[in-house]
């Protein structure tokens, strides 16, 4: 039988594509994406990532496996600690101050993409939300060890890239992978059916949040 992570990779693998060739990942690559668009694309990004932290740790309330609960919750923990505290370099060196954060508008997309998770748990289940999580981990992954090979001229960008190809980070894939796989085993046809909507529909907000960054895309009304 095929594992139920290769199945929904499989599914998702003409979105993942796009990615690895969307001009922001090329530009990061060769070091010519403006600065402009980066600094936009990571006060975006710290939106998604303190509701991805939150995500782990309502999915966690409703998930009996102690193991699995466990890692989400570290998971939320490794969030505080780690991608949010590397990005804390990142904001300094670009001069990106809490006000600043504070008076971003959330874009469109990334609005949606956390909603869309919010979603998969509160109007669907755990286990659709579990896969809803899971391509921000892996794509990442996978771009990380696509870019790593080359790297980056651009010291910043060098310094993204290596945040995303880590062992500690690969480490955290798997056993995001593994949850998935035990999250589908208690599923039924129905719930698994589902947790690949959840998990393609994360791949398409995947891709579409780079091209937000290249749109600096807005409302288009002053709030
Ligand atoms: C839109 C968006 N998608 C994925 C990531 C990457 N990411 C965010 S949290 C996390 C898990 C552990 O750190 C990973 C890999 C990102 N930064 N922004």
């Amino acid at each position: 039988m095929t594992i139920f992570t290769d199945h929904i990779h499989q599914a998702a693998e003409p979105l993942w594509q796009q990615s690895f060739d969307h001009p922001f990942i090329h530009e990061i690559q060769s070091g010519q994406l403006p600065t402009d668009i980066f600094r936009y694309y990571l006060i975006q990004d710290r939106y998604y990532l303190s509701e991805f932290g939150k995500l782990h740790e309502l999915i966690a309330e409703q998930v009996d496996d102690a193991h699995g609960k466990q890692f989400l919750l570290a998971g939320a923990q490794g969030l505080k600690d780690g991608e949010i505290a590397v990005r804390k370099g990142f904001f300094e060196q670009l001069k990106i101050t809490p006000e600043e954060v504070k008076q971003t508008p959330i874009a469109p997309t990334a609005y949606n993409y956390v909603n869309h998770m919010y979603a998969e748990l509160y109007r669907g289940n755990p286990q659709q939300a579990i896969a809803g999580l899971l391509p921000c981990y892996w794509l990442y992954n996978q771009i990380g060890q696509h870019l790593i090979a080359k790297g980056s001229p651009d010291e910043l960008y060098q310094r993204w890239i290596e945040t995303y190809d880590s062992d500690d980070y690969t480490d955290s894939v798997d056993q995001m992978i593994v949850l998935t796989n035990q999250a589908a085993d208690q599923a039924d046809d129905d719930v698994r059916t589902k947790m690949k909507t959840a998990f393609l529909r994360s791949s398409a907000y995947e891709l579409a949040f780079w091209q937000m960054a290249m749109d600096k895309q807005n409302w288009r009304v002053s709030a």
